[in-house]
């Protein structure tokens, strides 16, 4: 009789940590690095990263001016709606935005790179209206500052970051540089969870990907985040102060061909009216880059990107970019995409 084999996978606990000092570290630290990033991309597709060098004094300008943001009166937040902005920019209110065909518990500003507006001529891809200049509150000059700076630091911090992973999987590390060269559309959301909603709803944000390269998610000390596990069970990600939790979105899905997964990922609304503020930076290469198949020693037996006909993934990341803020802002598509 031939002998079973069963798999004994323990089920995850705890997101692994991951030290990006050990990039500049001896070539025995860098190969634990590579390592240890291998299997926290390979088993569970999220991780806390430390050592990534951004100060506490960057990350506190950045939360206070972001705490003014919030405690403007409502009618300066509103000013700012992305409602009016093609470029998906602007202030979301609590229970516009939808994931999963539900509303979100939460309200965000959501801010780009600084540049004109890029309106498509006939024959151009509408993606190109994502690009265009961010609404701003004009009596807090410090979030602007602030917010831009964010976006900066962060886009090294990432490229480091994906220059290493690229390496942990056999890659060339510089592979997909081409892609980011330019404009490349990074974004980061301001966000504020209120609590639960009046009806007792606890979707703080429905289980969703993230649709770029990587995300780098500042968090407060208020827990709510949770990561999908393959069983489809949800596991709590518990704050780690001074680190960000990573996350790789649908592009490396694409690029590595399933090698690399996009984990879904939600949060649930914090009890009563306590309050959550985020933080997610999303690093994103140029919106006209098309992500090329990965070239590295496991491209022959990797399993697929997701094939889910409810959410196409697209190689090229404007498409991709514009599927996902069109679902989460309906209004808003309406008012400047022609929906088909
Ligand atoms: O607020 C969080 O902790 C996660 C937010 C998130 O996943 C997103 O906005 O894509
Ligand atoms: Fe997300």
């Amino acid at each position: 009789m031939s002998q079973q084999h069963t798999s004994t996978v323990p089920t995850l606990t705890a997101l692994p940590v991951i030290d990006l000092s050990a990039a500049d570290g001896t070539p025995e630290e860098q190969d634990v690095l590579h390592a240890e990033l291998h299997r926290a991309a390979t088993e569970v597709g999220f991780f806390h990263l430390v050592g990534h060098g951004v100060t506490a004094e960057e990350t506190a300008r950045l939360t206070s001016a972001m705490h003014a943001f919030f405690a403007l009166p409502e009618a300066d937040r509103l000013a700012l709606s992305n409602l009016n902005s093609p470029h998906f920019r602007g202030y979301t209110r609590t229970g516009a935005e939808r994931t999963g065909g539900r509303s979100d518990w939460r309200d965000q500003l959501d801010i780009g790179p600084e540049l004109p507006e890029h309106r498509p001529d006939d024959g151009e891809p509408a993606y190109w209206w994502l690009e265009g200049p961010n609404q701003w509150p004009a009596n807090l000059p410090q979030l602007r500052e602030a917010a831009l700076h964010w976006l900066d630091r962060l886009d090294e911090v990432a490229r480091r970051l994906l220059h290493e992973l690229l390496t942990a999987i056999g890659a060339r590390p510089d592979f997909y540089d081409p892609a980011f060269a330019g404009h490349p559309a990074h974004h980061l959301k301001l966000v504020r969870y209120p609590g639960s909603s009046p009806e007792g709803g606890t979707q703080g944000v429905g289980a969703h990907k993230d649709y770029g390269f990587l995300t780098l998610l500042l968090t407060d000390g208020v827990p709510g985040l949770q990561v999908e596990r393959p069983d489809g069970s949800f596991l709590d990600v518990p704050p780690m102060p001074g680190a960000f939790v990573v996350n790789l979105g649908e592009l490396l899905e694409v690029a590595t061909d399933g090698y690399l997964k996009a984990t879904n990922h939600r949060v649930v609304s914090p009890p009563g009216a306590r309050e959550r503020y985020s933080v997610p930076f999303f690093y994103n290469p140029r919106l006209d880059a098309q992500i090329a198949p990965l070239d590295f020693p496991h491209a022959h037996h990797a399993p697929g990107a997701t094939a889910d006909p409810a959410n196409p993934l697209f190689a090229e990341f404007g498409r991709n970019e514009l599927k996902g803020y069109q679902r989460a802002h309906p209004e808003v598509a309406r008012r400047f995409y022609a929906m088909s």
